[in-house]
């Protein structure tokens, strides 16, 4: 049992009851695809929690910290509120929640990367974003959608059917978007798009993209805690660097060094040592992970020796 307003926050776990009112309450997608990318960033950012089975608040072990489980559509809402302090959840969320301006914006995340996409039937008729509108549209955006098609309907929509009344028809449906077409009730969607094999396993296409998003932090902008807040993004940020880069240790003769920074310039500027041996030196580096077998070929084809590439487990940059 929980209670989340502002003058009593407390939660009752089985054996105690936890104020929460000197802590910080941090709003995690209960479920879905960004819940377990956000456990495992908690996880590399040491915030240690316990989850009573079917508690929505978990207090974190060693840190002022509450986590606050909620459906990512509300977390934009809570946080913009004050009801939490701090939240994840996706870009596309926080504009449909029309809370952009109400929160501030910390971190992009780096996962739950998708688009939102105008679909039509692969076998219909319409072909390109113009000719849906004035038909009817289903998706769980209505708000990005209903922006998105009232611009296409001021510019595709004659003056007569201005006169009419007639617009695009955006209706709201909670799930299973992707079937709308086929039970009739669309004649296009508006929904996300990662791999496209839900859109394709429906016999459908993408004609146009509303937006792009992915996971964000996001902060109320009156919380009281920013130095707390501060020490969470910090560690965020340490775990998205040690995911996204290796460390590349390398040795080169001294006359291909400039070359060979050139290659591996490093966040700020590579580590060069020494070697015992006069002419060359050692050179270390963090790159970017998806460009390192790249890189290596480079270094070796100027005459790099001894190429080691190193996991990252957790930094501070
Ligand atoms: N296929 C996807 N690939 C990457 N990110 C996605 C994908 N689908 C959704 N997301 C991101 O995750 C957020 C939550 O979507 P999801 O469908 O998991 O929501 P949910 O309604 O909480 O969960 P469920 O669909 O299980 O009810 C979306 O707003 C979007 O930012
Ligand atoms: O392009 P794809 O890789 O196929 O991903 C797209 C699908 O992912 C999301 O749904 P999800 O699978 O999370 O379940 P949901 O439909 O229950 O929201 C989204 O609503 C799409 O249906």
């Amino acid at each position: 049992m929980y209670h989340l307003s502002k003058r009593y926050r407390y939660v009752i776990t089985p054996f105690s009851s936890i104020s929460l009112s000197d802590r910080l309450l941090f709003g995690i997608p209960k479920k879905g695809r960004l819940h377990e990318h956000c456990l495992s960033l908690l996880n590399g950012a040491d915030i240690n929690f316990y989850r009573h089975n079917r508690l929505d608040i978990a207090p974190v072990s060693n840190l002022p910290i509450a986590l606050v489980f909620l459906p990512a559509a509300d977390i934009p809402k809570y946080v913009a509120d004050g009801n939490v302090d701090l939240g994840i959840t996706g870009q596309d969320m926080i504009l449909e929640s029309q809370a952009e301006e109400r929160v501030e914006q910390l971190l992009d995340l780096g996962f739950g990367k998708c688009k939102l996409q105008v679909q039509v039937p692969i076998k219909s008729n319409i072909k390109k974003v113009e000719d849906l509108v004035g038909k009817r549209v289903v998706s769980s955006f209505v708000v990005l959608a209903s922006a998105y098609f009232e611009e296409l309907d001021k510019k595709y929509l004659s003056d007569d059917q201005k006169k009419e009344g007639k617009k695009t028809k955006i209706e709201y449906v909670s799930g299973s978007v992707e079937a709308a077409c086929a039970l009739g009730l669309a004649d296009g969607i508006v929904d996300l798009v990662e791999s496209g094999e839900t859109m394709r396993a429906a016999g459908l296409h993408a004609i146009s993209t509303v937006c792009n998003t992915e996971a964000i932090l996001i902060r109320n902008k009156h919380s009281s805690n920013d130095s707390l807040i501060a020490k969470i993004t910090s560690r965020i940020k340490g775990v998205i660097a040690a995911q996204k880069y290796v460390l590349l240790n390398y040795n080169i003769q001294r006359h291909s060094l400039s070359k060979a920074t050139k290659i591996t310039p490093g966040r700020q500027a590579p580590t060069v040592s020494p070697l015992d041996n006069g002419d060359w030196v050692e050179v270390q580096s963090m790159v970017c992970k998806d460009e390192v077998a790249e890189i290596m070929d480079k270094l070796e084809e100027i005459g790099a020796k001894d190429i080691l590439v190193f996991k990252i487990d957790n930094c501070r940059v």
